[in-house]
């Protein structure tokens, strides 16, 4: 069988860390604050909520809710988050994504603060991560892959990664952090014309799709490292990745589960994030 990553091993381990440093900015009189801007109530957005705000207190980091109107305008949307910008308290700004419809994420993304931008919705810190530029802002869903990659001492450097999908949320930035850390990178979308092909290459394999169970256990190879960012729920109500996990698990030499793998490392990134946000604008 092959070894599990944990992802809340990973988590554990990150939120040590971040503990100790946000204790230190408080002993200095500085209180690290994040605050999740919500727009309605989605269920998904809910989920994530319900785990930002544990991880937040583990951390000792404040947080705050803003929660506006699901049928807010552009126009009033943009006033309270630039109010949210010019807080002096808030180190780190959380938007829940996607937002409704009748708001312009194309240009929302250019008023959210860059400095302040924890799960790297600004196209500056879009443009940074894609340069490799450290002073930047990750994505924490991406982020906690390669922090799981860290943990494990597997190193992406010279390795044939293969990342099925390419959102904007997921597949993308994955391809970006892996190649800043100089991996070999393939990227397969809607129109591979055989993803399977590409996934059997692979020596690491990173899985963002969103379909429940859809890498079998002919997309990979005897030895393959296997890294699940899909959260779904199947027909049972049960909580699946993209992966099916049960027919991999003795083929792949590594794996991460789902729930347990990618998904818990990621308000460990989040609260990781708003502590470099926060010494950043104090300086430190
Ligand atoms: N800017 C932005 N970034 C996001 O990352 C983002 C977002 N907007 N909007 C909403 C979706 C949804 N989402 C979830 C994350 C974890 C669970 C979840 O269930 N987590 C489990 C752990 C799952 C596991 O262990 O794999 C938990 O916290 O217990 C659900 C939903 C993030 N999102």
């Amino acid at each position: 069988m092959g070894q599990l990553l944990d992802g809340k091993l990973v988590a554990a381990s990150l939120k040590e860390e971040t503990l100790q440093q946000a204790n230190e900015l408080r002993e200095k009189g500085i209180v690290p604050k994040l605050t999740i801007v919500r727009v309605g109530a989605q269920p998904s957005d809910l989920a994530y909520e319900r785990g930002a705000l544990k991880r937040m207190a583990a951390c000792n980091i404040d947080v705050e809710v803003k929660e506006l109107d699901a049928e807010i305008t552009q126009e009033d949307f943009v006033k309270e988050l630039k109010a949210v910008n010019e807080d002096p308290a808030t180190h780190g700004i959380l938007i829940f994504r996607p937002l409704p419809k009748q708001l312009d994420e194309n240009a929302i993304q250019y008023v959210i603060a860059p400095e302040k931008d924890v799960d790297c919705f600004s196209p500056i810190n879009v443009a940074k991560m894609n340069v490799g530029d450290k002073t930047g802002l990750t994505p924490c869903t991406p982020t906690a892959v390669m922090e799981i990659l860290r943990h494990y001492e597997i190193n992406p450097t010279g390795k044939d990664c293969v990342v099925i999908g390419a959102s904007n949320v997921v597949g993308r930035p994955v391809f970006e952090l892996l190649l800043n850390e100089m991996a070999t990178v393939t990227i397969c979308h809607i129109e591979t014309k055989d993803s399977s092909k590409w996934a059997r290459q692979a020596e690491i394999l990173v899985v963002g799709v969103g379909v429940p169970r859809l890498v079998k256990e002919n997309w990979v190879s005897e030895g393959t490292i296997v890294v699940d960012v899909g959260i779904n729920v199947d027909k049972e109500g049960k909580m699946c990745g993209d992966v099916d996990f049960d027919n991999i698990v003795d083929k792949a030499s590594m794996i991460t589960p789902v729930p347990g793998g990618v998904g818990s490392v990621t308000t460990s990134v989040l609260a990781k994030h708003v502590v470099k946000a926060c010494k950043q604008q104090n300086g430190l």
